[in-house]
């Protein structure tokens, strides 16, 4: 099965070649050519491990992979980094169930896919007998990074580069990525927002003078964030082992449908969902949560993407986004894998910063609603949680909380994050307030009768080791001072 580019003026590739280039040369996004076939006998996927699971559709969309390569990628990205032996755990609220992604070295949903990557990576540039270093390019709002920077560091024959916003990660996030100590690691603060580091980088992805520069260097690029669908594939795991989860619990007759709801800013997770749904997952309506950078509610309430309104900071800070790239993807199959439509589209979000779906492409996105939480939403809803039935949440999966409506299906909200990644929010949440550093995480501890996870515990004993900030506009030219091109 061959992946070929959103905006069809690439040619096709294998998955391996579509995980080392991130992006596709044209600037769209790799999507598989079609789906792959997968049967998904849930009596049977009830019974089995994560990694069982992991390993069928590992299977089916990297088809260019050996079992023996697969196996090794699955037992190296699932052992015991994570807190949890099933990766992935249900809490159960009603007929909601919380899909808790947060066990993992960095405590965010990131981990599940940025485990595996650069497994996936190292193995595809053998099989493709690449020799040269792979650059691994990323933006990031928070997660991205972190977790990207606990997958590579010290990961041979890779540099990762990490540019994050200087105002608005949360005071764990920061530390996490300043005191990231593998030598490999490039870890760069702007004085811009997400989307200035995402557009820096998509652009430096595909720009052919920098590339041929890199290449005389034996150096080229790759991309950690969800626009490379290495990030994408591991994501749609876990709704298939939540759904299987349900069917061992008698919650859900197999093929009963249910909702899915998924605190998002550039759509990768939710877009997991769906490519889980086009291979069987029996999906009845998808929730798109947002906070009050509320461009995708806006989007699916009308079928117009206008980013031309103010970028806030806000108290999830990690779905800051105004420009959420995975959707591209979403619009090629809404668009019955139209490229020549999602070009136009994607001309008219990078001339006009806006763009309008076709009566045909928006009838497609039925099965999508949105909704967003204000920042005082998402602290009330943490709040309510946490006093009527004693669970903790973070901010992001309060988002998706919030956006929750019972109906009469079962609904899987990805909890994306622990509460204790986010401090600060929780704690002015439970109206205790907050000192920054460790003594947050002891409060939060205390207050909630929780344990402070081994993940962060000592984070604020490690050494600062990251302090540069530039302006967005210096990007590329920090790239090549960090790779010394
Ligand atoms: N929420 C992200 C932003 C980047 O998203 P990605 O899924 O494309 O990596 C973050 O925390 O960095």
């Amino acid at each position: 099965m061959n992946y070929v580019s959103t905006r069809g003026q690439a040619p096709a590739v294998t998955s391996s070649q579509a995980i080392i280039n991130g992006i596709a040369p044209d600037g769209g996004l790799y999507v598989p050519e079609k789906w792959p076939k997968l049967k998904l006998d849930w009596k049977n996927l009830s019974q089995q491990s994560y990694q069982e699971i992991a390993t069928q559709v590992f299977d089916a969309f990297f088809d260019d992979f050996t079992v023996q390569e697969i196996d090794h990628i699955i037992s190296k990205s699932y052992g015991n980094q994570w807190d949890a032996e099933s990766i992935v755990t249900l809490h159960n609220e009603n007929k909601l169930h919380y899909i808790e992604l947060f066990h993992g070295p960095t405590l965010a949903f990131k981990d599940v896919a940025l485990q595996a990557l650069p497994h996936l990576l190292t193995t595809a540039a053998k099989k493709q007998s690449l020799n040269d270093k792979i650059v691994i390019l990323t933006a990031t709002s928070g997660d991205t990074g972190t977790a990207a920077m606990s997958g590579f560091a010290n990961v041979e024959n890779t540099e990762i580069v990490v540019f994050y916003p200087e105002v608005g990660v949360s005071d764990i996030q920061r530390q996490q990525m300043q005191t990231e100590e593998g030598h490999n690691a490039h870890v760069t603060a702007i004085t811009g927002n997400f989307d200035d580091a995402q557009k820096a980088v998509k652009s430096i992805l595909s720009d052919e003078k920098l590339i041929q520069e890199l290449s005389e260097k034996g150096m080229r690029f790759s991309s950690a964030n969800s626009i490379n669908i290495g990030r994408l594939v591991p994501q749609i795991v876990y709704y298939i082992y939540a759904y299987a989860q349900l069917v061992k619990n008698d919650v859900v007759v197999p093929g009963e449908e249910i909702n899915i709801d998924v605190p998002t800013g550039n759509f990768g997770n939710v877009l997991a969902s769906y490519y889980a749904s086009q291979l069987g997952l029996p999906v009845h309506q998808f929730t798109v949560a947002s906070d009050e950078n509320n461009v995708l509610t806006d989007f699916f309430n009308t079928g117009i993407y206008d980013r031309q309104r103010d970028f806030k900071v806000t108290n999830s800070p990690a779905m800051d986004i105004l420009v959420s790239s995975n959707l591209e993807r979403l619009l090629y199959f809404a668009s019955g894998r139209n490229d020549e439509e999602v070009r136009q589209y994607m001309k008219s979000l990078a001339e006009n910063g806006q763009y309008t779906l076709t009566d045909k492409t928006r009838n497609y996105l039925q099965k999508f609603t949105a909704k967003f939480a204000t920042q005082s939403q998402v602290v009330d809803t943490i709040k309510d949680v946490f006093e009527n039935s004693g669970y903790l949440i973070d901010p992001h999966t309060a988002v998706g909380r919030f956006a929750y409506e019972e109906e009469t299906q079962q609904t899987l909200l990805a909890a994306t994050a622990s509460a204790y990644k986010f401090p600060q929010t929780v704690l002015a949440a439970l109206q205790e307030k907050n000192e920054g550093g460790v003594v947050d995480l002891q409060k939060l501890a205390e207050r909630t009768n929780t344990v402070i996870p081994a993940q962060v515990a000592t984070l604020f004993d490690k050494t600062i080791v990251h302090t540069k900030i530039i302006e967005p506009a210096m990007i590329m030219q920090s790239i090549k001072d960090e790779l010394s091109i």
